[in-house]
């Protein structure tokens, strides 16, 4: 496996360097999940939005059955794209379960903040119960989404809230709001799309470092204590943005990549919608 694992609030342990599925053609889907797996990432990123957690599911059975590796051994994430409510949310997560064809999925996030946040939640604490979820969380949640969840008093708290980070997009307030309870960062959008490459400060790092500037946005998310999830269909570039093991950024490098920061999102940013 590559990298360590970070313990998140319900005791799991879950592979820090995630692999993102976003945007896959459908044909590509299956055969860069493989390839990431034979890189040695642990941690698989879906979502029903992406309509590829079938794809995603063979490639990992796929991968058990060549390797002999076991279904504990490999973390899969997707998320509830309609948050219709609560009968919803229980037909979506056997959907789910019949896409991916694992058994269970090990964490299940509400993907926004759009629509009934307390009944979908209240659903997913069920499945948790009954074995079909290990972990639940939020994606793109700003503070007073999860305030609001939290002061409903559920049986289970957000294990992780997935938002866009990289050097150029801190968002400090949602990052510290969730540090202070205890949800993990997982961090979409890692390589800004690729947007940022070029920028004469990254590049100048990665010199330093003999790395890319790809590498180097990974590794300060790595280092901040954040679940990059960087995703590519390329073999050569998914090999690569798993080489981030061999290296440390120094204290400043850290600041001069935090720095960065300009409130940029290559994507959509539901963390600031009202309640
Ligand atoms: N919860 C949410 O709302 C969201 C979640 N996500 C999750 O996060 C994951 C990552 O975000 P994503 O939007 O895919 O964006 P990324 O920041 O991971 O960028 C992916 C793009 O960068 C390219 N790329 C990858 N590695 C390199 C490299 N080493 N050098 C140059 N270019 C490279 C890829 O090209 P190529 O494939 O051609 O190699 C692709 O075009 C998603 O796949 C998804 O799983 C993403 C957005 C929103």
């Amino acid at each position: 496996m590559l990298g360590p694992l970070v313990t998140l609030n319900c005791g799991l342990k879950c592979p820090q360097l995630g692999f993102g599925t976003y945007t896959t053609r459908l044909g590509q889907c299956r055969d860069s999940v493989y390839a990431a797996l034979q890189a040695g990432y642990r941690h698989i990123d879906s979502a029903q939005m992406y309509h590829n957690e079938r794809q995603c599911g063979e490639a990992i059975q796929q991968f058990m059955q060549d390797t002999s590796t076991k279904r504990e051994e490999i973390w899969f994430t997707t998320k509830l794209q309609d948050l219709s409510g609560y009968e919803h949310t229980r037909r979506a997560i056997d959907g789910s379960l019949k896409e991916c064809g694992l058994g269970y999925i090990d964490l299940f996030l509400l993907h926004s903040p759009y629509g009934d946040r307390l009944g979908c939640w209240k659903a997913m604490e069920e499945a948790v119960q009954e074995g079909k979820i290990r972990a639940i969380g939020v994606s793109n949640f700003g503070p007073h989404h999860i305030q609001q969840l939290l002061d409903s008093q559920p049986q289970i708290v957000p294990a992780v809230n997935q938002i866009e980070l990289h050097p150029f997009c801190s968002q400090q307030k949602v990052v510290e709001y969730c540090q202070q309870h205890n949800i993990v960062l997982a961090a979409y959008a890692p390589l800004a799309h690729g947007e940022k490459f070029g920028s004469r400060k990254l590049l100048a790092i990665a010199h330093k470092y003999n790395k890319n500037e790809a590498q180097i946005m990974i590794r300060f998310l790595l280092q901040k204590g954040f679940i990059p999830l960087p995703k590519s269909t390329t073999p050569s570039r998914i090999k690569s943005n798993g080489e981030v093991f061999d290296f440390e950024l120094t204290k400043e490098d850290m600041q001069t990549l935090q720095n960065l920061d300009e409130d940029y999102h290559s994507d959509w940013n539901p963390t600031i919608s009202p309640l």
